[in-house]
């Protein structure tokens, strides 16, 4: 498998490349052959007479009379005359780039790419290509642009890719069924990675593009589906014989808030689910802060007046303590025994917990991912509630519920996403929304400043501190790089030392530990911290209803819904809160993303403008977006695709003997490779 064979086997990678490309993510021969071009740019030549003032040209040059290098305040100007396309006499200009010198010999046919001005008969130049670097035309058409770095470049990253793709040609295994293969006219999978590195044509892109959409979709398919077939094959539900006087129960242990109308909605289907014999498979969608946790937590309430345990994890342990905390305050009055198990939970309370669990004296156990262990045995599971279950992989969800038998699936969602994408990416499953917020909520205001502005937004921020508000500080994203993204955070933070001076600010990232982690987060709940700057590890559900400002620093490389989704963090109590979008967009849709945040704060229509700009070439903020991430597919783009793929895959599973087939071997391997390994599909 290639995913286990270094870079290092591919000829030419030595030492330096292994580390940058390990910086952009890459360390095995499976991630170098699927890190895609996120761009094609058409490098081919035209007459220069194509073009028109002011433009960026390609033009075949030959140089006419020996160049001449000057300098000014500290910068070098090279200066040459040529012969553009043999016939147009006009002068080259480069800009510190006085290397070139040596290299532009009269009588040179060179390509230049660069800003051409009519008046001064004059081409800019930033780039210089000499005879031998001289790309075929087919090739130029659509010349492949990597994610890349300082260390290593997009060029360099493309020779290596060819590399390696003539290198391992045979060890490319394609996991799609040959009858699939034929019946839907994909391509194989190693003429899928050779177009999309360097496609000679529109068309050609297009096929591998959609045989490697499907074969992405159909894995994640077969995983999810899996678990949906065997609990079909099981029997139907169980009735649930909760009482009915639940409601009234639930709403008293409110302390007077009143639920608002979708959740109340929410909790009768829930209910009604119970009750029926089907079991339960439902989504509970709500915008940021809509308050999900409370009608999790009365299905949690009525499941256990039924009699039935109740399982509910939470991506991490802070929100799981979150739970905890407001469990406690909720359930516990209603006679409900909450207990807590994550991976600090110590080895003697570990061994209690399970007891009481096993004795059925734990009705609901809230927890993170060390619920899926093996050990954790409930004496009888009737319902398990995973939050934001988006980044749990498939097959960890499957674990839990296996635990129990027909157990009843409520998941939790604060990505509101088109029904038709829920019905693609879940199959069958039941919708509840939330919609409204709770009474007494005011809307985030959110302005967006150019970075110019930013003494204007720090002044806002020191003004809610002044109050004894708490405020978020955001620092840049840096897709994929960890590294570079807590480097940033850290020089946010000390910057912001001094211009919160007097308050007490702190800063958390994903390169510290888990418990320092653990221990900010703490002291910002508790409000012993009062401004944080943060990278976007804080997104999950975090609930501080005194911080009520945020700001976001070079927001326009953040997507829309990860925007909200940061938004979502304040606004969360009776005080006006507010956002501020520090940044200058680079183009059109980067600004309109700004503009819709500025506009809207309904995260229903930030998701159908999400939906809408996401193109493909865009790489940046689909990170964390909340919809499953796939490297090829875009859901936006190939739900249809989706959709074939999900009928594929359930056709298969139902037939049970024919998934046994040896032909299918490669594909079971792979799908229990992922399991082990907790992978997303
Ligand atoms: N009906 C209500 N009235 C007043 N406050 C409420 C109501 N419902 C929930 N809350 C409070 O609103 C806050 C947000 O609720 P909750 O954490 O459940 O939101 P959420 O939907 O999980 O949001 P997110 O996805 O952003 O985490 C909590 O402090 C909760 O106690």
């Amino acid at each position: 498998m290639l995913e286990k064979v270094p870079v290092t086997h591919v000829a030419g990678i030595g030492p330096a490349k292994t580390k940058a490309l390990a910086e952009l993510g890459i360390h095995d021969v499976a991630a170098l052959l699927t890190h895609f071009p996120y761009r094609y740019d058409d490098l081919r030549i035209r007459p220069l007479l194509s073009y028109a003032d002011g433009d960026r040209v390609r033009v075949q040059v030959t140089i006419n009379g020996s160049p001449k290098l000057r300098w000014q305040n500290g910068k070098s100007i090279l200066q040459a005359p040529v012969l553009v396309d043999f016939q147009t006499p006009a002068y080259a200009m480069w800009f510190n780039q006085h290397y070139l010198q040596k290299r532009l010999r009269e009588g040179e046919v060179v390509i230049l790419q660069g800003k051409w001005s009519e008046r001064y008969r004059r081409i800019a130049v930033s780039h210089t290509e000499f005879g031998n670097q001289r790309l075929r035309s087919e090739e130029a058409a659509m010349y492949p642009v990597y994610r890349s770095s300082k260390q290593i470049s997009s060029p360099q990253i493309a020779a290596f890719i060819q590399q390696a793709l003539a290198q391992f040609q045979d060890q490319i295994v394609d996991l799609l069924p040959l009858e699939l293969r034929q019946r839907y006219k994909l391509v194989n999978r190693y003429e899928a990675l050779l177009a999309m590195h360097r496609p000679r044509t529109r068309e050609e892109l297009r096929q591998a593009h959609r045989r490697l959409a499907f074969e992405e979709f159909f894995l994640f398919q077969l995983q999810l589906q899996r678990y949906r077939v065997q609990a079909k094959l099981q029997s139907d539900g169980v009735v649930r014989h909760v009482p009915s006087d639940v409601f009234e129960k639930f709403a008293d242990a409110l302390e007077g808030f009143t639920l608002t109308d979708g959740q109340y909605d929410a909790m009768q289907e829930i209910y009604h689910d119970l009750h029926s014999p089907r079991a339960m498979t439902r989504l509970l969608q709500g915008d940021v802060g809509s308050g999900k946790t409370w009608v999790a937590f009365f299905a949690a309430y009525a499941m256990v007046r039924a009699g039935w345990q109740v399982a509910m994890m939470a991506p991490t342990e802070i929100l799981a303590e979150q739970h905890l905390l407001e469990a406690r305050k909720r359930l516990e009055p209603l006679g409900v025994r909450v207990a807590l198990l994550t991976g600090s939970t110590g080895i003697r309370e570990r061994r209690e917990i399970l007891a009481l669990l096993a004795a059925h004296q734990v009705d609901l156990l809230l927890g993170t991912h060390a619920l899926l262990t093996e050990d954790v045995e409930f004496a009888r599971l009737g319902l398990v509630i995973t939050d934001e279950q988006h980044r749990f992989g498939v097959a960890q969800r499957g674990t839990l519920q296996e635990k129990g038998e027909r157990t009843d699936i409520l998941y939790l969602s604060a990505t509101p996403i088109p029904r038709t994408l829920a019905l693609a990416i879940y199959g069958d499953l039941d919708v509840s929304v939330i919609r409204e917020r709770p009474k007494g909520r005011q809307p985030v205001r959110t302005y967006w400043l150019r970075s110019s502005e930013e003494d204007k937004a720090v002044r806002m921020v020191r003004r809610e501190l002044a109050k004894g508000r708490q405020a978020y500080i955001v620092a840049p994203l840096v897709e994929d790089s960890e590294k570079l993204e807590a480097t940033s955070a850290v020089s946010l933070y000390e910057q912001m030392q001094s211009h919160l001076a007097g308050y007490r600010v702190s800063m958390l990232h994903g390169r510290q530990s888990a418990k320092e982690k653990d221990a900010i987060m703490r002291s910002f709940i508790a409000g012993e911290i009062q401004a944080l700057v943060s990278t976007t590890v804080i997104e999950v559900g975090i609930d501080v209803p005194n911080a009520t400002i945020m700001l976001i620093y070079h927001a326009q490389r953040f997507g829309l819904a990860q925007l909200h989704q940061l938004r979502g963090r304040v606004g969360r109590g009776a005080n006006a809160s507010f956002c501020i979008l520090l940044g200058d967009p680079p183009g059109d849709v980067a600004k309109q993303r700004l503009e819709t945040m500025v506009g809207t704060d309904d995260g229903f229509l930030i998701a159908e403008k999400d939906l809408e700009l996401r193109g493909p070439g865009e790489f940046l903020g689909v990170r964390q977006s909340g919809l499953p991430e796939f490297t090829v597919g875009d859901l936006a783009r190939d739900l249809n695709i989706m959709q074939v793929a999900r009928d594929e895959a359930e056709k298969l599973l139902q037939e049970n003997e024919f998934w046994l087939l040896p032909v299918y071997e490669g594909l079971r391997k792979h799908l229990f490779e992922a399991d082990s390994a907790g992978l997303k599909y």
